[in-house]
């Protein structure tokens, strides 16, 4: 959103999260408080305003919640976008930026892993997801609908005010830095026997300023008639870390032990997820600052240090 207004354009945000609405008043964007299952009140939001394109992030996204309810997941991610989906046909907004996922992908052949690389999520959460890609080609074949699916990787890190908190927590990063913080005891490892160097999963983490730098070239992109009508793009580094290296660097930016338990796998968990990203670097000009893992961590931990003083 900061980078949308800075870059010039007015912002509406549709949401049914009340911390959202105290967002939108300082960053002086419009904000309507509603859910994305309310199709009227969409289509009433989209006719209010003149729109160059909607961006559409709302969504469960814990893999391991997905391996127990796996229906709220295709509720609110597959049939809560057809929804919006609709919203958008039905007042003649062809342009969307799609929040996707790397767990479209499932286990990797290979690895970094291309965007026509096999699809086949090993969590429902992925698939819930994919689901929705599969409407957007079709959206994108008959009706003309333009847009960009960008599947994240591992989204971590900080930016001036903005960080990562889950209710309940269960991403890595700020779990770890729970423990940094003496918040909780330890960080539990969820599985040794992957196939990886050290035995735990291989993620590709990825700085929210990037993340947000690759959407605003994507919207670009889709009000550019001339670019194609139908992006799929991957949003990650090409750099892999181990679970236990990113507690590593955990430790060097704080300064603390980080006590660990290692336990067993997590269900739907893919043993490597790494991006090949060089799609959206040559056909966007994408080119992600932050990637180092340090830099990530350290904006994570003044960001959480603030937040939980
Ligand atoms: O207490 C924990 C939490 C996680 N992990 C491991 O750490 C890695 C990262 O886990 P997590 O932070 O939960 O992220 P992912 O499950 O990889 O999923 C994230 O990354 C996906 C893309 O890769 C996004 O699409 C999802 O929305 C986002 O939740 C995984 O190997 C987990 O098994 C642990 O070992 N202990």
């Amino acid at each position: 959103m900061r980078l949308l207004l800075a870059s010039g354009h007015s912002v509406t945000i549709f949401d049914n999260l009340s911390h959202s609405k105290r967002s939108a008043v300082a960053e002086a964007a419009t904000f309507v408080e509603g859910d994305l299952a309310d199709r009227d009140l969409i289509q009433t939001t989209l006719r209010n305003g003149s729109f160059d394109g909607v961006m559409h992030f709302a969504a469960l996204i814990e893999a391991g919640e997905s391996m127990v309810k796996p229906e709220i997941f295709f509720r609110n991610n597959t049939a809560s976008t057809l929804t919006l989906l609709e919203a958008m046909l039905a007042t003649g907004q062809k342009r969307l930026v799609f929040s996707s996922t790397a767990a479209c992908y499932g286990e990797p052949e290979k690895t970094p892993i291309l965007e026509d690389a096999k699809l086949e999520p090993t969590n429902a959460y992925g698939e819930s997801k994919l689901l929705v890609e599969h409407i957007l080609r079709w959206m994108n074949k008959i009706h003309g609908m333009r847009y960009a699916s960008l599947r994240y990787f591992n989204v971590a890190g900080a930016i001036e005010g903005y960080g990562e908190a889950h209710e309940p927590e269960s991403h890595i990063i700020p779990l770890i830095l729970d423990v940094a913080l003496g918040r909780r005891k330890n960080i539990k490892i969820f599985g040794q026997d992957y196939p990886t160097k050290d035995g735990t999963c291989v993620r590709d983490y990825v700085h929210i300023r990037d993340l947000a730098d690759a959407h605003l070239l994507a919207l670009k992109a889709l009000t550019d008639e001339a670019k194609p009508s139908r992006m799929i793009y991957n949003i990650g580094t090409g750099t892999g870390f181990t679970v236990r290296e990113v507690i590593e660097a955990a430790r060097r930016v704080t300064g603390k032990a980080i006590e660990v338990e290692e336990c067993d796998r997590r269900p739907g968990d893919p043993a490597v997820l790494v991006a090949g990203s060089d799609r959206i670097r040559a056909e966007l000009g994408w080119n992600p600052q932050h990637g180092a893992l340090d830099e990530i961590i350290t904006s994570a931990w003044e960001w959480h240090q603030k937040r939980y003083s």
